[in-house]
């Protein structure tokens, strides 16, 4: 059944550390990070959108922006203790697992999941309320991109 499809993308400057990797990568590194947020829906609302772009970013934007200027690190990453002593808020820390690209995605996906399944109320700088329903749309995909040529994603 053909579907419609809506991507929202953001750009987070974000740091990561991949203790198992045999190269660099196992140093502290950062990409500028695109990260595209698909929904898609069989029809479409009553102002003829799957979602309004808006109420995605306003619903999605913060969870997002903890990767922002934050090193992204394993539990088990032998340099997390002197991470945390050096600066205690910029650390995201995944238990037991390196944040490839890969687990970011996921990590991501698991959360807007939440949203569209519980629904959300938010309003715009300009007091404009933005709603999504409980389960009114569907997230197929969150893509995050790694450097200009590699992307991992998580979803159907
Ligand atoms: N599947 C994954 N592979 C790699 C990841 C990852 O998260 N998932 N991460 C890295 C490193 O973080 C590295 O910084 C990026 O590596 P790479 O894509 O090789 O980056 P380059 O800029 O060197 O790419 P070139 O195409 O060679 O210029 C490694 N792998």
């Amino acid at each position: 059944m053909p579907r419609f499809r809506v991507c929202k993308t953001f750009t987070v400057e974000s740091g990561h550390m991949l203790s198992k990797h045999p190269d660099r990568c196992r140093f502290p590194h950062g990409h500028t990070r695109k990260v595209e947020v698909i929904v898609s829906s069989e029809r479409l609302d009553e102002n003829d959108m799957v979602i309004d772009f808006k109420a995605l970013k306003l619903a999605v934007a913060d969870y997002i922006e903890r990767y922002d200027h934050a090193m992204a690190i394993n539990s088990e990453d032998p340099l997390l203790p002197e991470i945390l002593r050096v600066h205690p808020t910029s650390a995201i820390v995944f238990e037991g697992v390196d944040p490839t690209t890969e687990v970011i995605a996921k990590d991501l996906y698991d959360h807007v999941a939440c949203i569209l399944r519980d629904g959300f109320a938010g309003s715009s700088s300009t007091g404009i309320p933005y709603t999504i329903h409980a389960n009114a749309v569907s997230l197929e995909r969150v893509r995050v991109w790694e450097t200009p040529s590699s992307w991992a994603e998580y979803g159907d």
